[in-house]
């Protein structure tokens, strides 16, 4: 129940505008989860559609095991989609849901019933397959949507933001229902969302899509840590940026010079250190780093609070750092501390910001 889905230079446009979807090429293994992730408005929604086969490509391929499917209807092509809404027959049981596309497809209706009831369980929704599909929760219903996809026994499983629409509980509860079918079956699976959390929960590898552009293609914790580009720092969340040059392999700023991390080289010349907040310690009263670390006198200059957590802005010199510490920790405008920043967890990237 799994293929590899290649993508090649894969480009939409509409009505001759713009790309939608801009030469994005990319390789998803058998059985691995790619989320794609990207603002609203990336493209990320045009993808999947012409991978299932409901819109065509304006040029590129997408090639399942190698086999270009150009031409090829969206049912014979081996993949099943969920969307963000059900989409499940009002008319029909839990069970006939599950149960119809074997069912127009010829298989005897007791035996496309059967096979429907272990997937109805699989998805824990044992017993409920004689249930009017009106008379289920937002998340039972998603789960029979998944149940319905995976009993057509997709090489490759798109999701198209299923879960966006549940409650935060609800949504947690598919995410790891999720993770046991993936075990289970091993599908190769797409999935669309704008949400860099969820990414991080199903995905094996993200693809970052802006303006219908690839921008990474990577492991969540790369896209975070390693950033490709300025852009890709942002739009993951990040909020440290200095300005500064490198100079034979150390990056020289406001900070002060940072080492590359040790089996990594920089790039000579003008970039911007980004480094994640939540990789920031604060010591106050200041204390020297620790060995690997480079620590900065810095006043914090901002508290925000984020639930259990608070967001701390502080400035050094000219250049501003952001961490984040535990609600309770009395940080206040003004107080001096000392920020350690690990070597491991700074990247550089290019150009300077204009
Ligand atoms: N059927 C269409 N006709 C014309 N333009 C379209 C069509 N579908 C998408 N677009 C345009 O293509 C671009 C990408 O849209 P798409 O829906 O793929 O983005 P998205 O990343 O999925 O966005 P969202 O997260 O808001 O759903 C947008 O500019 C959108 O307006």
């Amino acid at each position: 129940m799994s293929a590899t889905l290649r993508l090649d230079a894969l480009t939409k446009s509409f009505d001759g505008r713009a790309n939608a979807v801009d030469a994005v090429s990319l390789t998803v293994e058998p059985g691995e989860c790619l989320a794609i992730l990207g603002p609203s408005g990336s493209g990320k929604s045009s993808v999947l559609r012409a991978i299932a086969g409901l819109d065509s490509p304006t040029s590129g391929r997408i090639l399942v095991d190698g086999t270009d499917v150009a031409g090829v209807a969206p049912e014979r092509r081996g993949m099943a989609m969920v969307f963000q809404r059900p989409l499940l027959f009002p008319h029909l049981s839990v069970l006939d849901n599950v149960a119809f596309a074997a069912t127009v497809a010829g298989t005897p209706r007791g035996e496309a019933r059967e096979d429907a009831r272990q997937f109805l369980a699989l998805v824990q929704l044992e017993g409920f397959g004689s249930r009017p599909v009106t008379a289920l929760s937002g998340g039972q219903e998603q789960r029979v949507a998944l149940a319905r996809a995976l009993a057509a026994r997709p090489r490759v499983l798109l999701l198209d933001e299923p879960f966006s629409a549940l409650d935060p509980e609800l949504r947690a509860d598919m995410h790891e229902l999720l993770g046991q079918l993936r075990e289970r079956l091993k599908p190769t699976v797409v999935m669309v969302t704008h949400d860099r959390d969820e990414a991080a929960i199903v995905a094996d590898r993200v693809a970052l899509l802006r303006t219908g552009r690839l921008l990474q293609h990577d492991t969540v914790e790369r896209l975070y840590t390693r950033p490709a580009s300025l852009d890709v720092a942002r739009l993951m969340g990040g909020r440290i940026e200095v300005a500064g040059v490198v100079r034979e392999g150390v990056h020289r700023s406001p900070l002060g010079s940072i080492e590359a991390p040790a089996g990594e080289s920089w790039p000579e010349g003008e970039s911007v250190l980004v480094v994640r907040h939540e990789a920031v310690h604060l010591a106050s009263p200041p204390v020297p780093a620790p060995q690997g670390m480079t620590g900065v006198t810095a006043v914090v200059t901002a508290r925000h609070a984020r639930g259990p957590r608070a967001a701390i802005e502080l400035a050094v010199g000219s250049a501003t750092l952001a961490a984040e510490v535990p609600a309770s920790r009395p940080l206040t405008i003004g107080q001096e501390v000392a920020a350690h920043i690990p070597r491991s967890a700074c990247t550089v990237v290019t150009p300077v910001p204009g």
